[in-house]
């Protein structure tokens, strides 16, 4: 049995880890959320999981390192910076980070990148997603890693290739481009598709979470597989061994 902390605990996604944490017989142990400081807390637990806001990484990073604990992130909207602040802690903690933690997008992104390394250049590859109308990011940080996938297996950087939000007059499609779509509404936990599309076929891998605890199971997973991990940064294609 491990002790748990949450960051973002009275959060949609904090509620379910808790639920999550206690199916799998651990103790969830502190909850922290907007306006806390997670550095004294921290010091009672084994592992601590984030889904809170990008705002708070920096805190919780510190937080955790001071504690001596590994860390589960799946905080999205994370830029440049962030990416920064994550290499340098994971320097001296276990750091997992990633945009989907259930088990099912995981082996989505490990069959899209054999895809994309399998076909042609000159098919077209096109991320959409749908998610619940209190979404504050667009894309999606799965959209996001399905579209890294899908350039590592092209040799691209999916910052040149990221053709995000197109409107009016664009234009014929970049030859090259990773194009991404967003739709929001309703309750939707999650659905997401990678769209290859060549000439006169198209094939569409996808992926439809039904139910927000499928990423909370996959968090908890991922946060016991750090217990007892060296420093370093960690994903969950290596919590699958894929
Ligand atoms: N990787 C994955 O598999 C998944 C990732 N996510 C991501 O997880 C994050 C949370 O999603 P969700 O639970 O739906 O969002 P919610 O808004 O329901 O929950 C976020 C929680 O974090 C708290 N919070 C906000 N700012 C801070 C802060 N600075 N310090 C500590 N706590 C803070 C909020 O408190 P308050 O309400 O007081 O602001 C709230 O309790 C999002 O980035 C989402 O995209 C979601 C699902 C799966
Ligand atoms: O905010 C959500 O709800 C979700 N966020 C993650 C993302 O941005 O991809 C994962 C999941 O799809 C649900």
């Amino acid at each position: 049995m491990a002790q748990f902390g949450i960051i973002g605990h009275k959060g949609r996604m904090g509620q379910a880890i808790a639920a999550a944490i206690e199916e799998k017989g651990h103790d969830f142990r502190v909850g922290v959320d907007m306006g806390g400081d997670p550095k004294p807390l921290l010091d009672q637990c084994d592992v601590v999981v984030d889904f809170s806001s990008p705002a708070a990484l920096k805190t919780n990073l510190e937080a955790a390192k001071a504690a001596g604990i590994p860390i589960l992130i799946g905080t999205t909207g994370l830029e440049e910076e962030h990416f920064v602040l994550l290499a340098e802690a994971s320097k001296a903690i276990p750091v997992l980070q990633t945009g989907n933690t259930s088990l099912g997008v995981t082996l989505l992104a490990h069959l899209v990148k054999e895809a994309a390394a399998a076909l042609d250049p000159d098919w077209d590859i096109e991320v959409l997603e749908m998610h619940h109308r209190m979404k504050v990011d667009a894309p999606s940080g799965t959209a996001k890693l399905l579209g890294e996938a899908a350039a590592e297996a092209r040799g691209v950087d999916l910052s040149d290739a990221m053709d995000s939000g197109r409107h009016g007059q664009t234009g014929a499609r970049r030859e090259g481009a990773i194009g991404f779509a967003t739709l929001r509404g309703g309750t939707v936990a999650g659905e997401h598709s990678v769209i290859f599309a060549g000439l006169e076929e198209r094939i569409t891998l996808s992926h439809s979470a039904e139910n927000r605890m499928i990423f909370a199971r996959g968090a908890v997973r991922g946060a016991e597989w750090l217990l007892g991990k060296a420093a370093g940064r960690y994903s969950m294609e290596d919590v699958l061994d894929l």
